[in-house]
């Protein structure tokens, strides 16, 4: 299994505002970068954060790479993946649409009623207990056959994702504005590191969209 996470961020670090309303910090160029980039994935994963706040698709927009996606005997788009501890994720959400494959990984102890109603949309991943547990959770999509994936957010789950060592790249935009905040979502929030910070080795550095995007991989020890 691969793991690129790929966002999108202010001069000064932020994904969105204090609102946690979807802020758009990428250029055309940058959006059609990611869409590339999701065309090249098995799957495409988000946190229920996310889901709440932006209500996004997650499809493959351009009509060329989803016709060169079937060519090739795929579906028209990755498969969707929301990482939901308690299956939060509102039953008309836009990745519950039958434009693609969707899974949701909950917990175990998920509210049954939950389970059930996105059961009906969506293949249910129960993987640990109070949070879903993304080592196991990552294992259970690698052996329904996604191999390549691209995470794009938030920063609760992508933080979670390189505490589990589970990042093989970081992929961010660095967009021409500020957004500022104390209380706005960064790249990687959770509980943040105090020692033993994870290094990670610059690959690429591209001008676009007025902002830069800056290619990293993060050295990781675990395979899953
Ligand atoms: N600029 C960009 O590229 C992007 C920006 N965003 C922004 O990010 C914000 C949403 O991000 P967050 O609030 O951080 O939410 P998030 O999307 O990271 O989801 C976090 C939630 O996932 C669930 N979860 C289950 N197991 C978990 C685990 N092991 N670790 C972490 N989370 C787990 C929890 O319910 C947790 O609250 C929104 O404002 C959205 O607009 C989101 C994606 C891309
Ligand atoms: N890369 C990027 N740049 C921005 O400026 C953004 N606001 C986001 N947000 C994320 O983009 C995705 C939208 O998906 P759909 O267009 O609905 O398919 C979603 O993951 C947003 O959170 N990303």
């Amino acid at each position: 299994m691969h793991v690129v996470v790929n966002a999108a961020m202010s001069a000064d670090g932020k994904l969105s505002s204090r609102r946690r309303e979807q802020v758009r910090i990428s250029g055309e160029a940058d959006f059609d970068r990611m869409d590339a980039l999701r065309a090249a994935s098995d799957a495409v994963v988000v946190g229920v954060g996310t889901v709440l706040a932006d209500d996004p698709h997650l499809t493959v927009k351009d009509d060329e790479r989803r016709q060169r996606r079937l060519d090739a005997g795929k579906s028209p788009s990755p498969a969707r993946v929301v990482v939901d501890s308690r299956g939060r994720t509102p039953t008309d959400s836009a990745v519950l649409d039958d434009a693609a494959e969707t899974y949701v990984c909950v917990t175990e102890d998920a509210p049954t009623e939950n389970v059930d109603a996105l059961a009906e949309r969506a293949t249910v991943v129960p993987a640990g207990t109070g949070r879903v547990d993304l080592r196991e959770a990552f294992a259970a999509l690698e052996s329904a056959g996604l191999e390549s994936i691209m995470v794009e957010g938030g920063g609760e789950l992508i933080f979670s994702l390189v505490e589990a060592d589970l990042v093989d790249e970081l992929r961010v935009f660095v967009g021409p504005r500020l957004i500022g905040g104390r209380d706005a979502p960064t790249v990687a929030d959770g509980e943040g590191y105090v020692a033993d910070f994870p290094e990670l080795e610059l690959e690429a550095v591209e001008r676009l969209d007025g902002g830069v995007v800056l290619s990293w991989r993060i050295e990781s020890d675990a395979a899953v």
